[in-house]
């Protein structure tokens, strides 16, 4: 399963410091902001390196970069906005979609709002963003939104995720690539994740049920 849980111990510590119910929405979003750099700096590990050559202080010097690879950003409103600074700390030449998707509370099925897709997608890795991965269904939305305009490489980042939606996400697309800070246990009855963050948009928005 190309599922990559970061066992790093900060992401742990940060992880289990997000799921204190007592964390103001500031200290919430710093969090969802560090863990979302740190999820960025993974999904680049497999990105290709050329030597280039530069002036060095002490003359002509022979560095790394990355290799022609550009990245489209696609945070999932709203909750996925809540990354988007973080990651564009670490790639900011990355080019930024938009898609809206709302879960409906009561069938748990992905409703889509509004969609922005720029520039040629099939030239581009796609890191979609969005802390929950909850039933899967916001998910599968979005990779379908994305090949079907073209884009063959496609990785999600997210903060938790339930075995339930990993599983309904890689039936249907078992090529995506899913970075998570942690895989949780399970679903509850109302596809909350278990233990979780709660509600991630309301967390991150400051609202209440959306408002
Ligand atoms: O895996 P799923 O079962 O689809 O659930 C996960 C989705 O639910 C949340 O968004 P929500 O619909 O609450 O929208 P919001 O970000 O506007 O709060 C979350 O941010 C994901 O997008
Ligand atoms: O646990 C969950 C599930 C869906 N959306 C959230 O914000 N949290
Ligand atoms: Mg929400």
């Amino acid at each position: 399963m190309p599922v990559t849980q970061l066992d790093h111990p900060l992401v742990q510590h940060k992880i289990g410091l997000l799921r204190d119910a007592n964390s103001s929405t500031k200290k919430f979003r710093e969090l969802t902001s560090e863990l979302a750099r740190l999820l960025a700096y993974e999904a680049c590990r497999n990105f290709p390196l050329e030597t280039v050559t530069l002036d060095g202080w002490a003359g002509p010097v022979a560095v790394q970069q990355i290799a022609g690879k550009k990245v489209t950003l696609v945070p999932i409103l709203r909750a996925g906005i809540g990354m988007l600074d973080g990651v564009l700390d670490m790639i900011p030449s990355a080019r930024v979609s938009v898609v809206g998707i709302a879960r409906d509370e009561e069938t748990l099925k992905p409703a889509s709002y509004f969609e922005k897709f720029v520039g040629d997608l099939g030239e581009r890795t796609a890191f979609i963003l969005d802390p929950m991965l909850a039933t899967g269904g916001s998910m599968i939305a979005t990779v379908d939104m994305l090949k079907g305009r073209g884009c063959t490489q496609i990785k999600a980042l997210v903060l938790v995720a339930a075995p339930e939606g990993l599983e309904a996400t890689l039936a249907v697309h078992p090529d995506l690539d899913i970075l998570t800070c942690r895989i949780d246990e399970r679903l509850d009855q109302h596809g909350y994740i278990i233990p979780g963050l709660g509600d991630a948009g309301d967390k991150i928005f400051g609202t209440r049920n959306g408002c």
